[in-house]
């Protein structure tokens, strides 16, 4: 039976700051601290009757037997029949799943100290080739994490368009190149080109043994070591840890390699303290329950489109395109786990950009323009860089201007000057950026994520919606597909 939405529907719309002056302590219900990591969603139109509409959604969608099913490894991903084990990564999981996690980090981690050993000789340089799920969350790391200390050189190289990878070859010193090839299907034509290309460029500056120079970390060993690559320097992880969620497995190495072990174990453990927060704590105060309703009440209620989240910190610039694959490859969906037609919109189209840039370039259509976007701010209060504090500083204030000039709007007889406020926006402010509090606010957006798709009635774990295009370009290559009159006109202009 599909789900009742008819309470959440009807709720009241007051202003924000109606909210505000009728409730002294709306900031205090509808705040959050957890894991470093403090949260704000007092300027969202979130009421404690829109909570407990929610609460009484989640409880119809069965949230906390689904969220039990994920952390004890059930088959919770039941249209690839298939349990989802990201949480046994940080250890969350069922005993089973928690070791056999514990197992393949161990591995992970003897042939990082094989590395740092120089067994496999100096390295200097690590070429990390992956796509999607297999490259967003390590760049993401390192970019944020890695920027005056990475022990090692890393590029993530993911488009098969040649120029990215011509571009590390002109930096990197191919003798002194680690490849690594990071694929869950060791199947990826990107992913594969790509390494190829490494090989051969390896091979063309005299490294004798180009195969061992290779690492693979895949959920296929088989065919990792069929391509190539010893089975020594194979790195595998659970097919039940999916793509985008994969991160904290051996997806993860070149992070682990560039911050080191202590750090890598540092961001499963913050991911691990939002886990226990997300299994124990009332939906309430519950930070990706809460986000999550936040969300549902845009698209759902007010017809939001799209949702943006801004980082106010530049180490942090990453996070913007990360969210893109975990929210709309999760649910981007318009069809519901039971496999009928999903009666509602799906998740809303997660976009953003970085502050204080994007103030200059995209902000006119948040402050004024027709479209309802929730926006998110995440800022850090310890600055990433040693200049003067007026950088940091103004950021900051920035970031916290733009919230409240959302929500207060200015009237004006001219409408061109018109700021119409009450616009929503939600703020997550981190103490400090290291690998403990960016594992917590990544594991965050994973479990809203799953929140979100639990009272949607959608599969967050599946992607079907990217094969159409994978295999169409795949006959095109084998001369086997027959296309439109466009298309083959394009074709034709490109190949002849
Ligand atoms: O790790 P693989 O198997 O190369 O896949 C890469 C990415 O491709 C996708 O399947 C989408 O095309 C993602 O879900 C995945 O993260």
């Amino acid at each position: 039976m599909p789900a009742d939405w008819t309470a959440i529907e009807a709720l009241p719309a007051p202003r924000l700051e109606t909210l505000f002056a009728e409730d002294p302590n709306r900031l205090a219900t509808f705040s959050v601290d957890v894991a470093g990591l403090h949260f704000d969603w007092s300027k969202t139109h979130l009421t404690a009757q829109a909570v407990a509409a929610f609460e009484a959604l989640a409880k119809a969608q069965d949230l906390a037997g689904k969220r039990e099913a994920l952390f004890a490894g059930d088959v919770i991903n039941t249209t690839e029949g298939r349990a989802v084990t990201h949480v046994a990564e940080r250890g969350e999981g069922s005993v089973d799943d928690v070791a056999k996690a514990r197992v393949l980090h161990a591995r992970m981690r003897a042939l990082i100290d094989a590395i740092e050993g120089e067994a496999l000789g100096p390295i200097r340089h690590v070429l990390h080739v992956g796509i999607g799920g297999s490259a967003l969350g390590p760049d993401l790391l390192i970019d944020a994490l890695g920027r005056d200390d990475s022990r090692y050189d890393v590029a993530i190289v993911s488009n098969i368009d040649g120029a990215a990878l011509e571009e590390v070859f002109k930096k990197f010193d191919p003798t002194a190149t680690l490849l690594v090839i990071a694929s869950k299907t060791f199947t990826t034509k990107e992913t594969l080109t790509n390494a190829e290309s490494v090989l051969q460029w390896m091979g063309e500056a005299g490294v004798d043994d180009v195969y061992g120079r290779v690492v693979a970390l895949t959920a296929d060993p088989d065919k990792a070591v069929e391509w190539g690559v010893d089975e020594t320097r194979v790195l595998p992880f659970a097919d039940s840890v999916g793509g985008r969620y994969s991160l904290w497995s051996s997806i993860g190495f070149p992070a682990a390699l560039a911050l080191g072990w202590d750090n890598f174990q540092d961001m499963l453990d913050g991911a691990g303290e939002m886990d226990r927060h997300f299994r124990q704590t009332s939906l309430s105060q519950n930070a990706p329950a809460l986000a999550a309703f936040a969300d549902l009440y845009y698209t759902q209620v007010r017809h939001a489109e799209t949702r943006a989240t801004f980082a106010y910190d530049e180490r942090l610039r990453l996070l913007p395109s990360y969210l893109q694959q975990l929210e709309m490859e999760s649910n981007g969906k318009g069809v519901t786990i039971d496999g009928v037609k999903l009666d509602r919109p799906s998740a809303a189209i997660t976009w953003g950009g970085v502050g204080t840039d994007a103030q200059h370039a995209v902000f006119q259509l948040l402050h004024q323009g027709t479209h309802l976007v929730p926006v998110e701010f995440v800022a850090v209060i310890e600055p990433g860089d040693t200049l003067a504090e007026e950088h940091h500083r103004q950021l900051l204030l920035n970031a916290f201007a733009q919230g409240a000039a959302l929500m207060k709007g200015r009237p004006n007889d001219d409408l061109a000057r018109s700021y119409s406020g009450d616009r929503p926006s939600s703020t997550i402010l981190l103490e400090v950026l290291d690998a403990r509090t960016l594992g917590a606010l990544i594991a965050f957006y994973e479990q809203r994520v799953f929140v979100n798709g639990v009272l949607l009635g959608i599969n967050p774990f599946d992607q079907f919606g990217v094969e159409l295009g994978k295999e169409m370009a795949k006959a095109a290559d084998a001369g086997g597909q027959e296309f439109d009159v466009s298309t083959a006109d394009l074709i034709k202009r490109a190949f002849g």
